[in-house]
């Protein structure tokens, strides 16, 4: 469950403050946040992430309140609790595409298991490619292991900004649907910036920054 009471924040002094709409989510509830360019859709995910500190507010998940914990408590809630599907790359360059994976399942503190790892490399698509060096992803392929990447510790809030937005049709229905499949597997919320009209069917809750 996620809630953010009175949110604001500042980049720096004399900027502009971004104010966010209060957003309660219980388990499983998913959103889709949309907003023209520049209005603090990122800014937001960032904060519900912990990356950012709110000027000011209270952002409680799973009855934690994330800004009262300390940098390394903050680092291992984030670890085990938050997926984040970001534009930037998240992988390693020098491991393959499988040992990335199991990278990410020990840096969660998670068992290791290769079988969820072929399952969900399978399900996007990526069992042909489990073995290759990062560099030689396409960006269609990069962007589905970053999602890869954000799930398969399964965590309870899965933080998405333009997850489809280098994807062809189907590609993008892929990933849709494994990111829901994920979150109701695991029931956890599902937060999606987007632009891309695509995606606005799948989902019932939005608000618009
Ligand atoms: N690190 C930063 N320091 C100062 N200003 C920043 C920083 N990051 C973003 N901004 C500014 O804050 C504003 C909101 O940025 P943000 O990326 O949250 O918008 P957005 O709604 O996600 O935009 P887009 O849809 O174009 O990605 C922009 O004007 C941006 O230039």
């Amino acid at each position: 469950m996620l809630q953010t009471e009175n949110l604001t924040f500042q980049y720096k002094k004399n900027e502009t403050i971004f104010s966010f709409p209060n957003i309660t989510l219980e388990k499983q509830e998913d959103l889709l946040i949309l907003g023209k360019s520049g209005i603090g859709k990122t800014t937001l995910l960032h904060l519900l992430a912990g990356i950012l500190k709110p000027t000011s507010g209270k952002i409680t998940i799973n009855n934690v309140d994330i800004n009262k914990l300390k940098d390394h408590a903050l680092d291992a809630f984030r670890g085990k609790n938050i997926g984040l599907v970001f534009q930037k790359k998240h992988a390693i360059p020098s491991l393959n595409v499988f040992d990335n994976l199991q990278a990410r399942l020990y840096f969660s503190k998670m068992s290791i298991n290769n079988n969820k790892i072929d399952l969900l490399l399978q399900e996007l698509g990526l069992s042909h490619v489990k073995n290759s060096k990062i560099n030689s992803l396409s960006e269609g392929q990069l962007q589905r292991l970053n999602i890869a990447l954000s799930v398969i510790h399964n965590p309870q809030i899965i933080l998405a900004d333009e997850p489809t937005s280098s994807l062809d049709d189907q590609n993008c229905k892929i990933v849709i649907a494994l990111l829901k499949k994920q979150a109701q597997e695991t029931q956890a919320n599902l937060i999606v910036i987007t632009h891309d009209h695509r995606v606005k069917s799948s989902f019932q809750n939005s608000i618009t920054l």
